[in-house]
């Protein structure tokens, strides 16, 4: 594919801020800043490579001064897209950017879609798939822990792990063609051992890191919860307390909470949704009776369930209509209040709840929350000890491609076993070759390339 078309894009965040960058890449990038800026030292910028020069942007057309900048050159192909680029280091705001990068596309850039700095770095070949998508998750990293895996993926941690993988596949391919040929006597034991032994080698270490894709996938999106009971059992001042902070409005008064409240929350480094919603109960109030079928879509939707019972009330047929309602969801029950008596049948809770974590709170007297983030955080870790690893499959996509990789092998595997013809077993390794390919981006088509592009933000 051939790229000819220069593009332009702001590649800071808009806003107030001290500098913005607008930057400008392909064959036509000097022709255009040669036309909009003269250096202080009347050097042309692209005599010197990668130095910031001290200039003015100029609209020469009508010999208007648009801003004081620093700008630089970087010429193919060792830059970010392999391309001629060019970034002008304005001041901050609004206007400046927008006026220059305005000027930029009036010269003959076009504004670049979104992600297609990174795009053309991935089509020009210095990155793969998995890098290119490490970029944005990084950008939208919530937490130093997802940051890091993103970062990691960056530098081409996961992409090194499915190549090693794949030239596994390939050998095994090799040995697998080697028998077609001789396809008229039997395959020797030999072969057939090799093949076996090397595969299920391979379908261990792909079991491996396919079983991080849950941890993986909640450190890049996060983990959605929602607090659920009766109305007063204090789920608001759960969301209060877990946020450090009088967000949600708290009274003695049942029903009040009536919308939903969601904040974004960081424990021990995974992102969290929490979602506060309006207690659960047959009402005739309008607005509450919203409320409440807000709060049961709501759940339906979560990742986690937060449930939570008063324990100075008795087990009502709300908090039984509840337990009906998310018995098959992932929940942890707090039983909260416990600096006022007893009155909690916990026995019959057990009993209707089964095998789930039970922890015993009083936000009042603030008992029970670090119970709380640790059972949380063992939760996403499944017990595991907190891995130093960031190396894991945090995409749902590479996930997917992974998935089905693993499938073809162990479809592979079975028919080696029955001695199944060759050929029969090339089409299994064949596939797991092509799946993991995905993953780097070396099997897949454009579309599917245009639509991970696509999220990505402008200018990057
Ligand atoms: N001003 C600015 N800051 C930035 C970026 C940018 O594009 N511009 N980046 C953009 O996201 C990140 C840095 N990433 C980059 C990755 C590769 C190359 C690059 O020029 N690579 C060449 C040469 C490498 C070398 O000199 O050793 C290459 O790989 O061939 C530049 C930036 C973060 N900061
Ligand atoms: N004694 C005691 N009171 C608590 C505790 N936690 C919350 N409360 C009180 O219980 C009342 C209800 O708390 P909220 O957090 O508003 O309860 P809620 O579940 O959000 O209620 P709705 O929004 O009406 O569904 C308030 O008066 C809180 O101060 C606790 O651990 N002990
Ligand atoms: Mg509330």
């Amino acid at each position: 594919m051939f790229i000819d078309d220069t593009i332009a894009a702001i590649a800071t965040a808009a806003g107030e801020a001290g500098i913005g960058i607008v930057r400008i890449s392909g064959s036509k990038a000097i022709e255009i800043i040669d036309d909009i800026f003269r250096a202080n030292n009347n050097k042309k910028i692209y005599e010197d490579q990668r130095k910031l020069t001290y200039g003015y942007i100029f609209d020469f057309d009508n010999n208007e001064k648009i801003d004081e900048v620093l700008a630089v050159y970087m010429k193919a192909p060792h830059t970010y897209t392999k391309e001629d680029i060019v970034e002008i280091n304005c001041h901050g705001g609004m206007i400046p950017v927008k006026r220059i990068l305005q000027l930029v596309l009036r010269k003959g850039a076009r504004l670049a879609e979104p992600g297609e700095f990174t795009k053309r770095a991935f089509l020009n070949g210095r990155i793969d798939l998995a890098q290119a998508e490490a970029v944005m998750d990084l950008i939208s990293a919530k937490t130093e822990k997802g940051f890091e895996v993103a970062f990691d993926q960056l530098e081409g941690s996961l992409s090194k792990r499915v190549e090693e993988m794949r030239k596994e596949v390939l050998e095994l391919l090799a040995h697998i063609e080697v028998s077609i040929d001789f396809s008229e006597e039997d395959v020797d034991e030999v072969t057939l051992d090799y093949l076996l032994e090397k595969s299920i080698k391979l379908e261990k270490s792909m079991t491996k890191l396919l079983s991080t894709s849950d941890t993986g996938k909640i450190l890049r999106e996060g983990l959605s919860t929602v607090i659920v009971g009766k109305p007063n059992v204090g789920k608001s001042s759960l969301l209060n307390s877990l946020l450090r902070e009088a967000r949600a409005i708290v009274t003695e008064v049942p029903g009040t909470t009536r919308d939903v409240i969601e904040e974004q929350l960081n424990i021990q480094g995974i992102p969290i949704k929490l979602i506060d919603t309006a207690g659960i109960r047959e009402t005739e109030d309008i607005v509450e009776k919203i409320g409440v079928g807000k709060s049961k879509e709501l759940f339906n939707k979560a990742d986690l369930v937060i449930f939570m019972l008063d324990a100075s009330r008795e087990l009502t047929n709300e908090d039984l209509q509840i337990i009906e309602m998310i018995k098959d969801k992932k929940i942890i029950v707090l039983i909260n209040k416990t600096d006022l008596p007893n009155k909690l049948d916990i026995a019959k809770i057990c009993h209707l709840i089964g095998e789930r974590s039970i922890i015993k709170t009083s936000l009042k007297e603030e008992v029970g929350l670090d119970e709380l983030e640790n059972v949380l955080v063992n939760m996403v870790y499944k017990g595991e000890v907190k891995s130093n690893s960031n190396l894991m499959i945090a995409n749902v996509r590479h996930k997917d491609a992974l998935e089905r990789a693993l499938n073809s092998l162990k479809e592979g595997i079975e028919a080696i076993r029955r001695q199944m013809p060759m050929d029969f077993i090339e089409v299994d390794y064949k596939n797991v070759w092509d799946y993991l390919g995905e993953i780097t981006g070396d099997t897949v088509g454009e579309d599917l390339i245009d639509h991970i592009f696509a999220n990505f933000c402008i200018g990057k």
